[in-house]
């Protein structure tokens, strides 16, 4: 049984067999708080036992998909069994939404970075509007991916074009994504149009076939991402203590590049 937990910051409708998620934070590019994570999941987990939907589309409000997690919430810090705690959600809502009965596709302007690149990652197709930036930056505030970063860079990658790529940690546009195998279209014309071009496509699919392969490759990969997952917990909590995450949030904050010490 899911715990009911409804926030403004996500927001969904249907039609038809189409579920629209938009993850609705603009004011700070959809970064995702722990409301927003758990009512994120919530939603899934509703739509995952839905007789209607067969799609869910995943997309943002405003001018981007989503920054990542909420820095300016970091700030605050956890002690180790609520840091636990946020991580664990993150992990749900993952393997939700790579789990999930449905076709899910992440529909990304302006830019996905951090835990929302994660997440689009977690989808079985990535759209992105040429002019958006595609970023798993994590290093950027002395993190490591999370939200199954490092298993869907692996998947899409391979474990050492991943580790570059994590380490390098810079925004890519959304051809040189594609190039590499990382997203899967980039869109022509205006995004909206884009969309509904694919979910017609789909629906005159037979979806039951699509959902049945990919139900069969999340079976399969599913001790797989839980162990990158229940890694990713403990490794990032280490983290969470270095010098170096402290001054890459004190430098986004301010606006400035951090100066990592290694420590
Ligand atoms: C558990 C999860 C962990 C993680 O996900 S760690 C990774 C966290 N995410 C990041 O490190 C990405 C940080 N953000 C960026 O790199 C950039 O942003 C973007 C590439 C996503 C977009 O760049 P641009 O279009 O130039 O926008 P802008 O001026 O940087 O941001 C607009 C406003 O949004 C706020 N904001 C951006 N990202 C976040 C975030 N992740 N958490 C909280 N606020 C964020 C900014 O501060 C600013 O706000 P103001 O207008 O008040 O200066």
């Amino acid at each position: 049984m899911t715990t009911e937990f409804k926030t403004d910051t996500v927001k969904v409708s249907v039609e038809g067999k189409v579920a629209t998620v938009e993850l609705n934070r603009p004011e700070s590019l959809n970064a995702l708080d722990l409301e927003m994570i758990r009512g994120l999941a919530w939603n899934l987990k509703e739509l995952c036992i839905s007789d209607e939907v067969e799609i869910v589309l995943l997309k943002g409000a405003g001018r981007a998909f989503s920054s990542g997690g909420d820095i300016k919430t970091m700030l605050a810090g956890s002690n180790e069994s609520d840091f636990y705690g946020i991580m664990e959600s993150i992990n749900e809502l993952v393997t939700t939404l790579y789990s999930m009965p449905k076709l899910t596709i992440s529909a990304i302007n302006g830019a996905a970075a951090g835990l929302g690149f994660s997440l689009a990652l977690a989808t079985d197709y990535i759209m992105a509007d040429p002019g958006s930036k595609l970023a798993m930056n994590f290093i950027g505030i002395g993190l490591i991916p999370d939200g199954g970063g490092h298993f869907f860079m692996k998947q899409r990658l391979g474990e050492t074009k991943a580790k570059h790529h994590i380490w390098e940690g810079k925004p890519m546009t959304a051809a040189q994504a594609l190039e590499i195998g990382l997203i899967d279209e980039v869109t022509e014309g205006d995004l909206n149009e884009a969309i509904a071009i694919k979910l017609e496509e789909w629906q005159q699919k037979p979806l039951q076939a699509m959902i049945k392969t990919k139900k069969i490759y999340a079976e399969e990969n599913r001790t797989s991402l839980l162990k990158f997952l229940e890694l990713e917990k403990y490794a990032q909590y280490k983290m969470r203590q270095t010098e170096d995450h402290k001054e890459g949030i004190q430098a986004f904050l301010e606006k400035r590049k951090p100066h990592f010490t290694g420590k």
